[in-house]
């Protein structure tokens, strides 16, 4: 499986990763480059390993004790899984968006701030206000939000709160932001928001995006992954998978013949 050549250096370069769930495999042999310029959107049926992956890029599978990780993920060319890899530092490198929005039960502000203020990146007061507003402001919520900053950030709608969780991953100064589903649990409206978000984001951070919905992929990707039984089948120029894929089972997925 090769990766489409990058136009720039990767941010990201995985190497024959597989990841065991106890004795059970999930992701076998996969092998891709991510850089800044293009969004990349991993799609395939349920179950195949998109939310495995993608969690491998950030380790956030060593919170699920029975996970173990083979092969070898770069950052900027050094090895997120070696042994004096700082991970509360690396996923602040790499932020994670979910399913699910999940705000801290705490304000808007605080949501914002916490991440800045324990990671040392203000000096005072009015340097967090700022990261708090620049943030705010590059999720496309500071309009909505600016004069409420001390509400509780649990009762904003689902889709702010989604741009909310958004904000507090960039508030952290992230080079990669990984979504998963980021739009599963929101109306279609909250879901154009989000979608317009990952086009003005684009470049400025890598984006990995999982999604389910192959309309959403067209729509936000450069770069497609197609997933399937673990395994990596095909990646390319999203625009190539859509309508011309190279792969059997690919054209079977985008076909709807599966799924
Ligand atoms: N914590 C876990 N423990 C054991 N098995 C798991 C765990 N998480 C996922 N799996 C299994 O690993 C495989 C890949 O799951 P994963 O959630 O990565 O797929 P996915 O493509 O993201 O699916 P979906 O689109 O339904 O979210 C599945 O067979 C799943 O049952």
């Amino acid at each position: 499986m090769h990766a489409p050549a990058p136009t720039a250096a990767p941010k990201i370069s995985a190497r024959h990763v597989s990841v065991h769930y106890g004795r059970k495999q999930a992701i076998d042999d996969v092998s891709i480059d991510v850089d800044m310029e293009n969004v990349t959107a991993f799609i395939g049926p349920s179950g195949c390993g998109k939310s495995t992956f993608l969690r491998t890029l950030n380790r956030m599978n060593d919170t699920i004790p029975t996970a173990r990780v083979a092969g070898d993920i770069r950052l900027d060319g050094e090895d997120i899984y070696a042994a004096d890899m700082d991970v509360v530092q690396l996923r602040a490198r790499v932020g994670m968006v979910f399913q699910k929005p999940n705000p801290f039960p705490k304000s808007i502000y605080e949501n914002v701030a916490y991440g800045p203020r324990i990671h040392g990146l203000a000096a005072n007061k009015a340097e967090l206000d700022h990261i708090v507003e620049r943030s705010l402001t590059r999720a496309g919520l500071w309009g909505e939000v600016k004069d409420r900053l001390s509400d509780s950030g649990t009762a904003l709608s689902g889709g702010q709160q989604q741009r909310l969780c958004i904000a507090r991953a960039i508030a952290v100064d992230p080079e990669v932001i990984l979504m998963d589903e980021p739009c599963s649990a929101l109306d279609p409206i909250a879901t154009a928001k989000i979608e317009e978000l990952v086009h003005e984001l684009r470049g400025k951070y890598a984006i990995v995006i999982v999604t389910h919905n192959m309309q959403q992929a067209a729509r936000v990707s450069q770069r497609t992954a197609f997933f399937h039984l673990g395994t990596l089948v095909e990646y390319g120029v999203t625009s190539q998978i859509f309508t011309n894929p190279r792969q059997e089972r690919t054209k079977d997925y985008i076909t709807g013949r599966y799924g």
